[in-house]
């Protein structure tokens, strides 16, 4: 008799091998095509929290933000996007097109907009390879192993920095707030905030940062650097109160977005406090900023132009009394860029202050460190300069010699086909950043843009909106790449690899944040593959390449080209749109001058030449060139202006040599921009750094010789001298006001400013007609 067959699961014995199916396929499986966009279908959020009180269920972070914003964005443009995209999958529809490119089924929403299904066709998977390392054997044994990542302060190279650094004293990984001491309204607030135990660089730094010790520390993204700094300045705050009012802490960011995000996490941490708060950011309202700022507030959170405009112009504000400063993304804030300012910043802060630099790319030259005057500081890495998060799983797609056409198409097809939500593109450039959103929007992806051309109010509600997962996409410049903290950011495409290794470690790093997984995708072509080596040898864990099937990269790149007239005429209408609010702008200018209206004046630390003279320095001039003479330096400036003139030319033809109409020249341009800023940048390696004229010593030498400003000095100087000193410049000024009025109001000028506001007038009804004659042409578009 036949015995029937079962397959019947054996008991495994303790010394028999396993096979392991648990190699992260589940993970891989989700970097494939998908049909339906990932959402998130979790019963119950671990992280929901029953409130206490209907104010704190009212209250939103952006509400508190919402003070500094004057005016509301426009969505002109998403308007604009979704019409055009209407209007011809209406068309498609009368004409019964039935192409195979055409057949995504259209799922329209009930807010009119279009979302795509993807056809059967576009799931074919994407191959995924390992990326061997190819390293030396005298590299391999210097390579890290995973373990290595976790917490160690580095001793190595120490030696030679003795004398300026001091060691970071041993801690406890295992440590935990509870033995931190912090106040009660702090443990309120962590709890609240769902912080359980410290990160490595938490633990490390804060027990430092409470005893008032400067502080120079790296570590990676996403592993609570801001807590990590702020939670010391709470509690000093707390324990160390002020009989007067004044602002006490200083925290200086790179970017009015980082600003933004720190305010709110600090609002946050100090929500059972009655610490105050101000934020001084460029492109939010000045005078909603005046008024917090003249209130000094104990902790302000800042961008380093705007803070010395209120310093200069905000009479009651002042940053003597700052005794913290903090420098969040400090190897930033330390260049050349923000070299005078931070100068101006540092010399007019209290001399005894605490000083903390913090960063995930943070450097350890003394040199760099110099000029922000640390006193012996304690060096705490936790992570070396050159790590991303343990937790990131980095993929690149090769684009092949004479293949740089496809960049586009290859960007869209992981988009639409796998990264289909909670993903951030990086570009270089603002225009490449806007055209690629118009792609992307026109494509029916829920995309928008974060760049340096849009106001301020627009970079804010882009940066909620995607937040709040109203957008599925954001694309942006290097202008989000540091410090951004948004929750729930799965993948991350670089459309072009970066200038450096920093800049990549940056934008990949707002992924895999606070412990959670990651995916980074970078698009690399042949240029760019000397830093993908770099990236490959640094990884910790293995790096992928993922190929992406020639037939979808096809039938995307036919995609692309549909879209392409429709995307040439939205720039063009836009750039009417730009030119007539230009002319605008300039008429109203115009005749605010004719009744006399004046624009208010504001100070600034630098006057024209020198702030030219920066420009110049910025520009990577010799510094160890010899003192000139007057006539020697006209002759010079003469020259340099020929030699600019000559640049602008050459610069001029460069721009005309790629062809912006085709991918492929859009490509070649941007890769010549990135080959720039190499080139610059490594160019300010080489150059020797001037310590001596960046260290502010008199600032810093015995006696307080702090400049003040000219409001406190006719304040203070009741002398006769300096009375009818200022007497004669009021006599004087109004002498000059009165002369100004009458030219003012002379008839010659007033028939000159009103032929001049006449033309530009003619002009906007000029280009508002070849608009419109544009329009009718091309089909009576109306957005
Ligand atoms: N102790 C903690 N426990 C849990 N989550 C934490 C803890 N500390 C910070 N976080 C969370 O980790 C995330 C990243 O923090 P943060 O933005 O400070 O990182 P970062 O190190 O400054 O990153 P970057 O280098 O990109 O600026 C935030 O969402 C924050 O709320």
């Amino acid at each position: 008799m036949s015995r029937p067959k079962f397959d019947c699961i054996k008991t495994i014995e303790d010394d028999d091998e396993v096979e392991d199916f648990s190699d992260g396929s589940d993970q891989e499986e989700s970097y494939q095509p998908t049909k339906k966009k990932q959402t998130h279908n979790e019963d119950f959020s671990p992280e929901f929290q029953f409130v206490s009180s209907v104010q704190e269920y009212n209250h939103d972070t952006w509400d508190d933000v919402a003070k500094f914003i004057k005016r509301k964005a426009n969505k002109k443009i998403e308007d604009k996007i979704s019409s055009v995209r209407n209007k011809r999958l209406m068309k498609e529809k009368k004409a019964g097109i039935n192409d195979d490119d055409l057949d995504n089924e259209e799922v329209n929403h009930d807010d009119g907009v279009n979302d795509y299904e993807l056809s059967d066709d576009e799931l074919k998977r994407d191959d995924i390879k390992l990326k061997e390392r190819n390293l030396k054997r005298s590299e391999k044994s210097q390579s890290k192993d995973p373990g290595s990542n976790v917490l160690k302060v580095e001793a190595e190279e120490l030696e030679s920095e003795d004398d300026f650094f001091e060691d970071a004293p041993p801690f406890d990984e295992s440590s935990t707030f509870s033995q931190m001491n912090l106040s009660r309204p702090l443990v309120k607030a962590i709890t609240s905030m769902n912080f359980i135990h410290p990160t490595p660089i938490q633990s490390a730094a804060i027990p430092v940062a409470l005893q008032g010790r400067d502080i120079c520390a790296c570590a990676a993204t996403g592993t609570g650097k801001t807590a990590a700094y702020m939670l010391p300045i709470i509690e000093r705050l707390l324990y160390r109160t002020s009989q007067q009012v004044a602002t006490r802490v200083l925290v200086l960011v790179p970017t009015r977005e980082l600003g933004v995000q720190v305010y709110q996490v600090t609002k946050q941490l100090c929500q059972f406090t009655t610490i105050e708060i101000g934020l001084s950011v460029g492109g939010l309202d000045l005078k909603a900023q005046e008024n917090v700022l003249r209130k000094n507030p104990d902790i302000v959170i800042a961008t380093p132009g705007r803070l010395i405009d209120h310093a200069k112009n905000a009479p009651s504000f002042t940053l003597a009394t700052i005794e913290v400063l903090i420098l969040d993304e400090a190897d930033r804030m330390l260049d050349e860029n923000f070299a005078e300012q931070m100068k101006e910043i540092v010399k007019q802060t209290s001399r005894t202050r605490q000083t903390m630099l913090f960063s995930a790319t943070m450097t350890d030259q003394v040199e760099d460190l110099v000029s922000i005057s640390l006193t012996k500081p304690v060096r705490i890495f936790v992570d070396t300069n050159s790590q991303v998060a343990l937790n990131l799983r980095q993929e690149f797609v090769r684009i092949r010699r004479g293949n740089e056409r496809d960049r586009e198409a290859i960007l869209a097809a992981l988009v639409c086909r796998t990264f289909r939500d909670h993903t951030i593109v990086f570009v270089t450039t603002k225009k490449l950043a806007h055209r690629i959103r118009l792609l992307l929007g026109l494509l029916g992806v829920k995309v928008g843009e974060l760049h340096g051309n849009l106001t301020q109010p627009q970079r804010l509600e882009s940066l909620r909106r995607f937040k709040e997962e109203d957008l599925d996409v954001l694309v942006a410049t290097d202008v989000a790449a540091r410090g951004l903290d948004i929750r729930g950011v799965k993948s991350v495409i670089n459309f072009m690899m970066p200038a450096t290794l920093e800049h990549y470690i940056h934008r990949v790093g707002r992924t895999a944040r606070a412990g959670r997984s990651g995916i980074s995708v970078s698009l690399a072509g042949e240029y760019e593959r000397l830093l993908v080596k770099d990236v490959i040898k640094n990884a910790t864990t293995p790096v992928k390449n993922r190929i992406i099937p020639p037939e979808i990269i096809d039938k995307y790149r036919r995609k692309c080209q549909q879209v392409e007239g429709e995307i040439k005429r939205i720039l063009q209408d836009e750039a009417d749109e730009r030119e007539i609010n230009k002319l605008e702008n300039k008429a109203n200018k115009a005749e605010k001058l004719l009744f006399g209206e004046k624009s208010e004046k504001r100070d600034w630390f630098q006057n024209k030449q020198e702030r030219e003279d920066e420009k110049k320095k910025l520009r990577l001039s010799d510094p160890k060139a010899p003192k000139l003479t007057k006539a020697e330096k006209k002759q010079k400036e003469k020259e340099e202006l020929k030699a600019k003139k000559k640049q602008e030319k050459l610069k001029k033809q460069k721009a005309n040599m790629f062809d912006e109409n085709t991918p492929e020249g859009r490509a070649q341009k941007e890769m010549h921009k990135i080959s720039l800023l190499q080139a610059r940048l490594a160019k300010k390696k080489r150059k020797p750094k001037k310590i001596a004229t960046v260290y502010d010593r008199k600032a810093h030498s015995g006696g307080d010789k702090r400049k003040m400003s000219s409001f406190d000095v006719d304040l203070t100087d009741t002398s006769k001298r300096n009375l009818k000193k200022i007497r004669h410049e009021a006599n004087s000024k109004k002498k000059m006001d009165e002369i100004l009025k009458k030219k003012m109001s002379g008839v010659n000028q007033n028939t000159r400013n009103k032929k001049s506001i006449d033309r530009i007038r003619q002009k906007i009804q000029q280009v508002k007609e070849e608009k419109d004659k544009r329009n009718k042409k091309q089909g009576k578009r109306k957005w």
